[in-house]
């Protein structure tokens, strides 16, 4: 149904022992836009995208992949049914080349899924997409951090997903990398793609996210517009007042 978000989580808690990562957490996440996730650190930001990816088994509760409840499969197929994400440790090759990580990735892909993809065209399509092109052909450890984020994003963008989460993707940004990085998100967004965006950069969330959920402790302090959750007393006191020179 076209009203189904294409992610969402009920209920979701973990626990590591007697410690309480994630607690109770719903959000959704709909077609189309770019849904942020903040909280300071240790919230339990990194954990919820486990979950949802399947690398982390919650305690309680449900994941959703376009109204599939999809909570005991393993991250394989949820990655077929579109579910990508980058790491906030770069996980690229880095002794390979930009345009080789993306057909690396291209060609895991296509071994794993039913809906290939041509892995030379796309390679090119996201390397101008992602502006990628002039450093094609140098090697990821030559490159800049600021520009490796970018290429996990293409990376991930070669499986050709419909959600793609992303964990500080902005970390190690120029200013003006930042500014580009927010009109390629804004940009997938408007071509239908589903982002879920954990991020320090507080005003990167708030200039291209549609809806931010404020984690603190694991629960969901505050889920709101921008504008909401810019002023909201609680998300400033817990977090946003601790960033303040970021805002
Ligand atoms: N595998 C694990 N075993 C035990 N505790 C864990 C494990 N993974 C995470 N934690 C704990 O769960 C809590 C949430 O961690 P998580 O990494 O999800 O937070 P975060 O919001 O992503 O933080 P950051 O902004 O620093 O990345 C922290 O207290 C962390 O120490």
């Amino acid at each position: 149904m076209a009203d189904t978000p294409i992610l969402e989580t009920r209920g979701i808690t973990v626990r590591f022992g007697g410690h309480v990562a994630v607690k109770d957490v719903s959000i959704q996440v709909g077609r189309g836009t770019v849904t942020g996730l903040i909280g300071p650190n240790g919230a339990g930001k990194t954990t919820l995208f486990n979950t949802i990816t399947g690398l982390q088994k919650p305690s309680a509760g449900k994941v959703f992949i376009d109204g599939r409840d999809v909570t005991t499969l393993p991250p394989f197929k949820r990655a077929r049914m579109g579910l990508a994400r980058t790491f906030q440790r770069l996980e690229l090759f880095v002794s390979l080349s930009v345009r080789d990580n993306l057909r690396v990735a291209g060609d895991i892909h296509n071994a794993n899924s039913r809906n290939r993809v041509d892995v030379e065209a796309e390679t090119d399509r996201l390397l101008e997409l992602t502006g990628l092109g002039d450093i094609a052909d140098r090697d990821v450890s030559d490159i800049p951090t600021g520009r490796a984020r970018v290429v996990e994003v293409a990376r991930a963008l070669m499986t050709d997903p419909q959600i793609l989460l992303l964990d500080e993707p902005a970390s190690g940004q120029t200013e003006q990398e930042t500014e580009e990085f927010a009109a390629l998100l804004s940009g997938l967004a408007a071509g239908g793609l589903a982002i879920c965006l954990v991020e320090h950069d507080i005003p990167l969330v708030m200039k291209i996210c549609s809806t931010i959920h404020v984690l603190d402790y694991g629960a969901v302090l505050a889920s709101g517009i921008p504008d909401e959750i810019k002023n909201d007393p609680a998300v400033i006191n817990a977090y946003i007042g601790t960033e303040k020179e970021a805002v």
